[in-house]
């Protein structure tokens, strides 16, 4: 907790943001006492600022100074109480229904479903004619006008956390449903339930003036909504009194920028992604010769020199040094090396997909003729998929749940050139048997294919636009192995048949042996050693290579001689390849 709130005090956004609302809250509390009775008539009606009103008076004579700093109490207590109990009444409903489920979550979904259905303000009013006046009755109507919303929030992350282990844990740890709900998934709601308040918060303050403002509210109090309520009756536009509306409608205004501050903090804080890279400085970047050579004959794709930094708080963290390594047309070469050592990085280079807060802060990438360091937007969007596409490790991710395959094939051939959905879907299933799955799946979601099919699929589309090179992140780490034998088998096949290249990312170093021509082998950023696979298993030099080499148990000196894993097993032998890994490295 304390923490926590020192990492808010750090954070600019959060301290700009509390600030102004702290002094709003310091304002609405010990405010009233320091200034005349807002109601008194102190003056001539409509009189501009001067020394003896520092903010004018109003179209009746009061003091506009008074009512500005105690229509903060009323209209603060009523946002701050509002968005306390919308937060409260729609987490407790909406965790509730999501954690619960069938018959309850059918009732409290329903009865969510009603109140999102029926107008707010018509519904302000209609409660506002039948209680009672005063603050409170504000306090309800909002909270009965506003909590829907935030129970449908509720409802969706308890229904996202309620599948965690977790929660499993604390099922079987035979906790109760009330205890799993307080204890389990509130708690972790955290971050959602700050950042609901101070939106609730943010919603109340401008319902609240906004029904004040139309003679909604009790206009015998004074509030930021009746002060610029009483301005529109005393013609205070017409009369352009601007002193009389101005520093209400401001006040307002900073409230609610300090409210956003805060809720973009929040959203920051718990979500470190969110934040803008930190500024660092620029790097010169040294142009050496082997840099600028033209590409050599027989050479597709050719990295020189490459250098990767992030910017961090510390400033510039290379975590791609120096790398240099070139890829024949129709090679498969392999980038192997432990977690964190750079392979993915190197991967989202070659297409510039870094993330904002990396940078190519050196080196060259050529692909035959085009400098893909050197491209701008346009020809980088016309260049990646149609000249280097890619198979992302996740296949689930990488498709789009809401699309079925047929439009992720379309979307992708007609951001590249004019087609017609009837030969985008002809080309999807052309494109679907290649990689041995049905063409009639064509129109299935991704949701209905298993892992296998769907990192099929995303070879399929990779191939889509046929590449020259296909960058492949880890693509079968999720599948069992007879799976992943088989698309890689599959991927080998394609890649005799279409002749594009492979640059092949994973820590599976076995695997890695077994499947391409030449491997790279990267340690800390840096490629310690380039070499032919047979070579890598046989006669690996730098002691890293050895060092991982013996990590696997079965590649070890005495068995580095046996059989690999058989690359050439047939798609469909699935039970002989069972046997075959029997003494596989998995
Ligand atoms: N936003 C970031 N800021 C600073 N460093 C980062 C950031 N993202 C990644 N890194 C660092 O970059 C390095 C390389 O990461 P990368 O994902 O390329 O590794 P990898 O070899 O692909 O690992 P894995 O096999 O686990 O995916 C890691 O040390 C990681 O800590």
């Amino acid at each position: 907790m304390r923490e926590t709130i020192r990492s808010l005090l750090r954070h600019r956004k959060a301290a700009v943001g509390g600030s102004i609302l702290l002094f709003f809250v310091v304002l609405a509390i010990v405010g009233p006492w320091l200034v005349m009775d807002p109601s008194d008539l102190v003056g001539r009606p409509h009189q501009p600022p001067s020394a003896e009103h520092l903010f004018g008076t109003t179209g009746q004579g009061q003091d506009v100074l008074a009512q500005t700093v105690v229509g903060a109490r009323e209209t603060m207590a009523v946002g701050f109480a509002v968005g306390a109990l919308v937060t409260l009444v729609g987490a407790l409903m909406g965790v509730t229904a999501g954690y619960l489920g069938r018959r309850v979550d059918d009732v409290l979904s329903l009865t969510t479903n009603i109140f999102l259905v029926i107008p707010g303000l018509p519904l302000a009013i209609v409660l506002g004619a039948y209680l009672p006046s005063g603050p409170l009755r504000m306090v309800v109507v909002l909270t009965v006008a506003g909590w829907a919303w935030n129970a449908r929030v509720f409802r969706a992350e308890a229904l996202a956390l309620r599948n965690r282990d977790f929660v499993a844990a604390a099922v079987v740890a035979g906790e109760s449903r009330s205890r799993i709900v307080a204890r389990e998934l509130l708690p972790n709601m955290a971050s959602l339930v700050g950042s609901s308040f101070i939106g609730n918060t943010l919603y109340a303050v401008g319902a609240e003036v906004g029904l004040e403002f139309l003679g909604l509210g009790d206009v015998g109090s004074v509030t930021w909504g009746t002060n610029l309520y009483w301005a529109g009756n005393d013609a205070a536009l017409l009369t352009r009194s601007w002193w009389i509306f101005v520093p209400t409608g401001v006040c307002i205004a900073l409230v609610g920028f300090s409210l956003t501050l805060l809720s973009s903090a929040i959203d920051e804080l718990t979500n470190p992604a969110l934040r803008a890279p930190p500024a660092v400085a620029p790097v010169t970047a040294s142009v050496t010769a082997a840099q600028t050579e033209p590409l050599p004959p027989g050479v597709l794709l050719s990295v020189r020199e490459l250098c990767i930094d992030y910017a961090t708080e510390r400033g510039r963290s290379r975590v791609v040094d120096s790398v240099s390594f070139d890829i024949a047309p129709g090679e498969v070469f392999g980038l192997a090396g432990e977690s964190g050592s750079g392979k993915s990085t190197i991967g989202y280079g070659l297409l510039r997909l870094l993330p904002p807060a990396a940078s190519i802060s050196q080196g060259r990438i050529l692909l035959g003729d085009t400098d893909v360091t050197a491209l701008g937007a346009d020809a980088l969007r016309s260049f990646r998929w149609a000249q280097v596409s890619m198979v992302f490790q996740s296949a689930m991710s990488a498709l789009n749940p809401v699309l079925t395959l047929g439009e992720q094939f379309h979307d992708t051939l007609a951001a590249h050139g004019p087609t017609t959905r009837a030969s985008s879907y002809a080309r999807a299933r052309e494109l679907l048997a290649m990689v041995g799955l049905e063409p009639k799946l064509v129109d299935a979601w991704p949701h209905q294919l298993s892992g296998g099919m769907r990192q099929r699929v995303g070879i399929a589309l990779a191939l889509a636009l046929q590449p020259k090179l296909v960058v492949m992140d880890e693509p079968t780490t999720a599948l069992d192995v007879v799976v992943q034998k088989e698309l890689l088998q599959r991927v080998l096949e394609l890649k005799s048949r279409l002749g594009f290249a492979v640059l092949f990312i994973t820590h599976d170093l076995p695997l890695l042996l077994a499947l391409a021509d030449r491997v790279g082998i990267l340690q800390g950023g840096k490629l310690v050693e380039v070499d032919t696979a047979q070579r890598i298993r046989t006669e690996a030099r730098h002691p890293y290579t050895r060092l991982l080499l013996s990590s696997f148990p079965h590649l070890t000196a005495a068995d580095a001689e046996g059989p690999l894993p058989d690359m050439a097993l047939a798609a469909n032998e699935r039970v002989p390849a069972r046997a075959a890994l029997r003494g596989g490295h998995r």
